[in-house]
């Protein structure tokens, strides 16, 4: 399952932002794991599910009258503070953890009312902008450190005459999840001596900056745009680097609601209707939420994974059916299943998704909505409906 962490100095709003995501109101009870431990559990993406394509709609836990909820991991990392790389404020043991992560988002505490450690300021004191940088420079700074201290087996290794630099990063940086395709399309980009010994400081941070960025893209996600000071919401949009404004206390409100049958919202819907009793405080939260959900065109937390997964990482969500013209299982159940694959992944690619054991048992794939025989070689698209023809029972 993809993964996503959230990082972040503290008071952030990760925790918010998690509890927001990760609630139970889709039914995720196909996946045992849903909280593995205090801080990792299972949210989802939205996409169009493709029973919209069809009369009836899929009638699946995890769509909602066509919106597809797909699931992914949600990690949420301890707060960052400067100096993490170091060791600071446990930093090394919460970056750590965002080693097992396939895309960062990086939540800014918008409202320019806590300093950079998390602690309450003079609101408006503050400026967000720093926090953005300072946690991408940890992490960088801190990948260098790995880096640093696996130098001497590089070099090692460079006495050898079968040496290969790539190989030898790639070993180094797997547990990052760095590939060599990773490795090799970032030494292209940088100018780098042969000779490992040769290899400055700097080389090696431009080496694990430049990984990082490749293997731990970033979204920014302006949080507390509700209580935002004047113009800082405006001015982290400015950034040339995806920022997606947002009240994850919003969302959290606003699932809360929907599952006490008072609001009608669906994550990521970019309005609400109160549609039950609640509290002249309630009623007054969200009013004040509604202007927030308004100008922003929704909460942003449902915003922010869907950019994490489909637009950073570039994937699609096929489903792999049995039955070509009713689109179900063996069993009946309508588009049982929905999977996140990399864009230009193709049918055999799905199939190894569907069936980790298939060897050469796959024999070709159907497109369940025109009934064809797709090509192995078909680069799959968004919403895509195929059946797997194998040998497997
Ligand atoms: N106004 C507003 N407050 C928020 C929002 N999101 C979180 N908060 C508040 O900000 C404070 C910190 O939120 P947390 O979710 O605990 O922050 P955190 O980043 O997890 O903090 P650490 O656990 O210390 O790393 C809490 O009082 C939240 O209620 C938001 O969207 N708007």
């Amino acid at each position: 399952m993809l993964s996503i962490a959230l990082a972040g100095k503290p008071n952030a709003g990760k925790s918010t932002f998690y509890s927001a995501a990760t609630r139970a109101e889709v039914d995720v009870a196909n996946y045992p794991f849903t909280t593995i431990d205090a801080n990792r559990g299972v949210t989802h993406v939205r996409t169009d599910c493709p029973c919209l394509d069809r009369d009836e709609r899929c009638g699946n836990d995890n769509c909602h009258d066509g919106k597809r909820y797909v699931p992914v991991e949600l990690l949420d990392v301890a707060g960052l503070v400067p100096g993490a790389h170091e060791g600071k404020g446990l930093g090394n043991q919460f970056l750590d953890e965002l080693t097992n992560a396939d895309v960062i988002v990086n939540v800014v505490d918008a409202s320019g009312a806590t300093d950079e450690k998390g602690e309450p300021v003079e609101p408006g004191s503050h400026d967000p902008l720093d926090d953005v940088d300072f946690i991408e420079s940890e992490m960088d700074l801190w990948l260098a450190g790995i880096v640093d201290r696996n130098w001497e087996s590089v070099e090692r290794k460079s006495r050898s005459p079968e040496f290969d630099m790539d190989e030898a990063l790639a070993d180094m940086l797997t547990g990052f999840g760095a590939t060599q395709a990773d490795v090799q399309a970032v030494l292209r980009g940088l100018d780098y001596p042969d000779d490992p010994m040769a290899w400055t400081d700097e080389d090696r941070e431009a080496l694990a900056r430049d990984v990082r960025r490749r293997t731990k893209p970033i979204v920014v996600v302006a949080n507390k745009a509700d209580v935002a000071s004047e113009g800082n919401v405006e001015r982290l949009l400015a950034l040339d680097k995806p920022v997606i404004p947002a009240t994850a206390q919003g969302e959290l409100a606003l699932r809360k609601g929907a599952e006490a049958g008072a609001v009608d919202y669906d994550p990521g819907d970019e309005s609400f209707g109160v549609v039950g009793e609640v509290s002249d405080a309630q009623r007054e939260l969200l009013d004040g939420l509604r202007d927030t959900v308004a100008e922003y065109g929704g909460t942003g937390v449902q915003a922010a994974l869907d950019y994490a997964v489909y637009d950073l990482l570039d994937h699609l969500t096929a489903y792999p059916v049995q039955d070509a013209s009713k689109w179900t299982d063996a069993k009946g159940n309508v588009l049982p299943d929905a999977f996140l694959l990399p864009r230009g992944s193709t049918p055999v690619d799905l199939a190894y998704a569907v069936h980790s054991d298939i060897g050469d048992g796959y024999l070709h794939a159907v497109d369940a909505r025109s009934s064809r025989e797709i090509s192995d070689s078909y680069e799959l698209a968004e919403g895509d409906v195929v059946k797997i023809v194998s040998t497997a029972k």
